[in-house]
Parts: structure tokens; sequence; C-alpha cells
């Protein structure tokens, strides 16, 4: 892609970090002040695999936090074709039953395109074609008490199935793939939401590039 079209095509601002580290929250407060501008949130979820063929007690087994779990290839289709200013059809994943629905969601095309999720700056076609890429760093014992929170209250799992699933996949793979990304982040968000000065600076950002497409589109 030339660099005069690079500059005209939507922005894509990567959000990743390890499961409740913030991700959701910093992406939201990113979009709320962001508000005036077209915005659109692709969450990395939607793209797991579907896993229709396997009877449910393998699918709770699965290892959901490896980067084989998603379609990646579909993202990064869908990605291009926002890029393009394409609809797109994005998947509806579903946590209770551990597999892709049947819906889809028509998204349009729009000028700031946030992708959130766990393995977002794993694959290096992914992060090229991101704009600003961000780390949201959070310790581990923090992110284990809100995911027991989360898990519980909204997915529907026992306390025990949190623990078995944290120890057994969710934490060695945040060690053996999601943390070692921190390395390609521009900027890395110590706690997430509450970072308010990270969200001024970062929607700082964002203005000034999408200034920058629209007076290069004004020059033509
Ligand atoms: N800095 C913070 N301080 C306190 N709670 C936070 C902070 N950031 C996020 N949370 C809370 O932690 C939980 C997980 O945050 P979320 O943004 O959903 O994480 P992720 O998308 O990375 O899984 C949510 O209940 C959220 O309100
Ligand atoms: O069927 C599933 C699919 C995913 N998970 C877990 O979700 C998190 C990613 O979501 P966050 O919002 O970033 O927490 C990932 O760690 C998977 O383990 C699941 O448990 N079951």
């Amino acid at each position: 892609m030339s660099e005069n079209n690079a500059k005209r095509r939507p922005i894509i601002i990567g959000v990743t970090g390890g499961s409740g580290s913030g991700k959701t929250t910093v992406s939201r407060a990113m979009f709320e002040a962001l508000d005036g501008h077209s915005l659109l949130m692709v969450e990395e979820d939607s793209y797991y695999k579907n896993q229709d063929h396997l009877p449910m007690e393998e699918r709770v087994k699965a290892n959901y936090d490896h980067p084989d779990a998603f379609d990646t290839d579909l993202l990064i289709e869908q990605l291009q074709d926002l890029l393009e200013w394409k609809t797109i059809e994005k998947p509806v994943y579903d946590y209770v039953e551990h597999t892709r629905s049947q819906q889809v969601v028509l998204e349009e095309p729009r000028e700031v395109i946030i992708v959130e999720g766990i393995l977002v700056l794993n694959d290096p076609r992914v992060r090229d074609l991101m704009d600003i890429k961000i780390f949201v760093d959070t310790d581990d014992d923090i992110r284990l008490l809100r995911r027991i929170q989360r898990d519980m209250e909204e997915r529907g799992r026992s306390l025990e199935s949190v623990i078995t699933q944290y120890t057994s996949t969710v934490k060695p793979m945040y060690h053996q793939f999601i943390e070692p990304t921190k390395r390609y982040a521009d900027i890395i968000v110590p706690e997430g939401g509450e970072n308010q000065v990270a969200i001024d600076i970062l929607v700082t950002k964002v203005r000034d590039i999408i200034r920058n497409n629209q007076e290069f589109t004004n020059e033509d």
C-alpha cells in the first residue's frame, strides 16, 4: 500500500493485554472520548473458531488462550475489507455454548476501528494493519480476581471451573503468547481503564491522525 493510500484509509487501533487487564474498559473510554468521530469496535473474541462439531465436554476443555483458538484469517480478511470501506458480517461468539452463534452482525466501515483482544498483537499480519498498538498491563493476581467475578456473574461459570481453567491454560498461555507481545506495543498502559492520562494521550494522538488524514484528502 502506498503512503498516500495509507493516509486515506480508516485508522486501526489495536488494544491487547491479558484477560481482565482492562482492554475493554480502555477501548470504551477511548470510544467515548472520541465521540463525534465515526467509530467501530471489533472484538477478537468474535473470531473464536466454530466448535459446533465438538460435544460440550470437549468444548469446555478447549484451550481458548492459544492463538489456534481464533480464526485469525477471517479477522484479517474482515479488517482488510473495512480498510477498503466495505461492510463486514462480523461473527457472534456464544461464551455459554463455547461456539459461534448462527447470527452475524453487519458492521459498516468507520473512520476509527478499535480491535481489542488477548492476541491481537500476536500475528504480524494483524499488527501490520494497525496504526497504534496498545498493551494494557495489569498484574496476574488482579486479573484473576476480576476474571473470577466476571466469569461467575456474566459467563455462567463455577468458581472451581474458573480456577481450573486459569491454572491449566489462561496463565501459562498469557506468559507464553500474550505477555511477549508487549514488545510490539507503541504504548503500555498500566492499570487500564482508570489511567485517564494514558487515555487522554491516546485520544489526542488519534485526533491528530484524523486531522492529518482530512488535510491530506482536502489537498487532493
Ligand atoms: N483500572 C481499573 N481499576 C479497577 N477496575 C478495573 C480497572 N480496569 C478495569 N476494571 C474492571 O475489571 C474488569 C475487567 O475489565 P475489562 O476491561 O473487561 O478487561 P478485559 O477486557 O481486559 O478482559 C471489569 O469489571 C472492569 O470494570
Ligand atoms: O468459550 C470461551 C471463550 C473464551 N474464553 C476466555 O475468554 C478470555 C478472553 O476474553 P477477555 O474478555 O479478554 O477476558 C480468554 O482468556 C479465554 O480463556 C472462555 O473462557 N471460554
